[in-house]
């Protein structure tokens, strides 16, 4: 099992009240897994990624990466592990804007200071972004285009897990559906584990497992 959650609870305070958002969810995946994450809005679906992204600790339950059970206080070796094992591609690009396309790719490899130039230009390209956009500034892209340049970015320093949040909501349902194939292909050819949440139906069947999060329980369904 590449990412396990187990007994995961997470709840947040607001003045006097306190919501509970998870409430005892176990979840895993095995490794080259595509699994989606559903639920209405407010669900918890990104409290959850959240989690299982290494980005934010839980109330209670322990989360594990490749069976070693995380601890969430060893701040330095969570972003180190979190670098070199996760990539993220979220609902709205977080792209820089400043920064051209190729240097938004090499974002993630300036942590660890291997600077992959060539294998930034080749993701690039094998996620559809031509050359002549190499240098431009991010802001001209399209919403469809950008995400696909966060995903090159996700896969740069060749993460073992991909989390993504949301991430054909802002993009019409033809490119979402592109980029979800893309998204597939890229899983299969790399092994790698994608965990995604959607609103949608669609997206979810693109998916090999699919999670059902509501009033803070979790279930699942395999699709195949
Ligand atoms: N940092 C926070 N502080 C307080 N409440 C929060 C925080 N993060 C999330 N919440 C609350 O937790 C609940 C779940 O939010 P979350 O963003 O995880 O849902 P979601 O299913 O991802 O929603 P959406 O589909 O709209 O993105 C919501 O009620 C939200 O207001």
């Amino acid at each position: 099992m590449i990412l396990s959650a187990s007994n995961i609870k997470k709840s947040f305070k607001s003045g006097k009240s306190e919501t509970l958002v998870l409430n005892n969810i176990n979840f895993n995946v095995e490794e080259g897994q595509m699994v989606a994450i559903m639920g209405v809005s407010g669900s918890g679906k990104s409290t959850l990624l959240h989690i299982l992204g290494l980005l934010d600790e839980p109330d209670s339950g322990d989360v594990y990466f490749s069976g070693e059970k995380i601890n969430f206080t060893d701040k330095k070796n969570l972003a180190l592990l979190r670098n070199a094992n996760i990539g993220f591609v979220f609902q709205f690009y977080s792209l820089i804007n400043e920064l051209s396309v190729l240097e938004n790719v090499l974002l993630p490899t300036m942590i660890n200071g291997i600077i992959k130039i060539d294998y930034a230009k080749e993701l690039l390209l094998r996620v559809g972004i031509n050359q002549e956009f190499f240098n431009k500034r991010s802001y001209n892209l399209s919403g469809g285009e950008k995400q696909r340049v966060a995903i090159a970015r996700a896969l740069i320093n060749n993460p073992k897990v991909i989390i993504t949040d949301e991430p054909t909501s802002n993009i019409d349902e033809n490119n979402a559906k592109l980029l979800m194939s893309l998204l597939r292909d890229l899983q299969q050819s790399f092994n790698t584990t994608v965990v995604i949440s959607t609103h949608s139906n669609k997206i979810a069947r693109f998916c090999d497992t699919t999670y059902f999060l509501s009033e803070g329980v979790l279930t699942n369904e395999d699709n195949s």
